[in-house]
């Protein structure tokens, strides 16, 4: 399956409330992969909260990805997302076979992008490339670099870090495959507009 489209990532404080309602609304305007991304340590309710998303994702046959946690994927036969301190990729290939979705945080550094592509990655995520709500302090990067990146990476190209449907465009243009999204579609103050929302980032990235 060709890894394009829309990233749509959790965010439990902004879904507290409306968690599988939003969910579900911006899988029905259509997502190419979900990401769980829960900072918590209450492994119960991750466990809990995993479980629904598979379902919901398995009826709208989006892929799920699981953030930091490559037991938990393991679990759920799902996929997951490493940070470059979240344990390495080699043995999460392993554990979770050679059909699983893996990505790699990059930052702005085409060198871990090509660490993790000889590591296993299926995708790799550079950012952020705007003002984050959701991780103000992660590293910048910029079009160049992403540029760069798409003329020596064979790879699906994520991009993440304040982007809205305003500010996608350019990112797009620039290589990017991949609109990993948080605030940009779940700050939406209904689900018909988390819908609405998902639709038009569909547009952008898959016209
Ligand atoms: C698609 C995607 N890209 C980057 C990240 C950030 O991962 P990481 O650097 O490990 O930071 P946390 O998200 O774990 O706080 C991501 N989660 N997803
Ligand atoms: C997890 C993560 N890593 C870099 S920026 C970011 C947050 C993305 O959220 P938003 O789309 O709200 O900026
Ligand atoms: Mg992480």
């Amino acid at each position: 399956m060709k890894l394009r489209g829309l990233y749509a990532i959790t965010d439990s404080q902004l879904l507290a409330g409306k968690f599988l309602a939003y969910v579900e609304a911006a899988l029905d305007g259509g997502v190419t992969l979900l990401q769980y991304r829960d900072k918590s340590s209450d492994e119960a309710r991750r466990l809990r909260e995993a479980e629904k998303l598979r379902e919901l994702c398995s009826r709208y046959k989006t892929q799920l990805i699981i953030n930091d946690d490559a037991e938990l994927a393991a679990r759920l036969g799902v996929g997951v997302h490493l940070g470059q301190t979240d344990g390495p990729l080699t043995p999460a290939r392993a554990l979770l076979g050679s059909k699983a979705i893996i990505g790699a945080t990059c930052h702005s550094q085409i060198e871990l992008a090509e660490q993790a592509a000889r590591e296993g990655a299926s995708y790799v995520a550079f950012g952020r490339f705007f003002n984050s709500n959701t991780k103000p302090g992660a590293p910048a990067a910029t079009l160049e670099m992403l540029a760069e990146a798409r003329k020596r990476l064979h790879l699906p190209i994520c991009v993440i870090g304040g982007v809205t449907l305003e500010n996608a465009e350019p990112l797009v243009a620039h290589g990017a495959d991949l609109l990993a999204v948080v605030h940009g579609l779940f700050g939406a103050d209904s689900t018909q507009e988390v819908t609405r929302r998902a639709r038009a980032f569909n547009a952008l990235i898959k016209s």
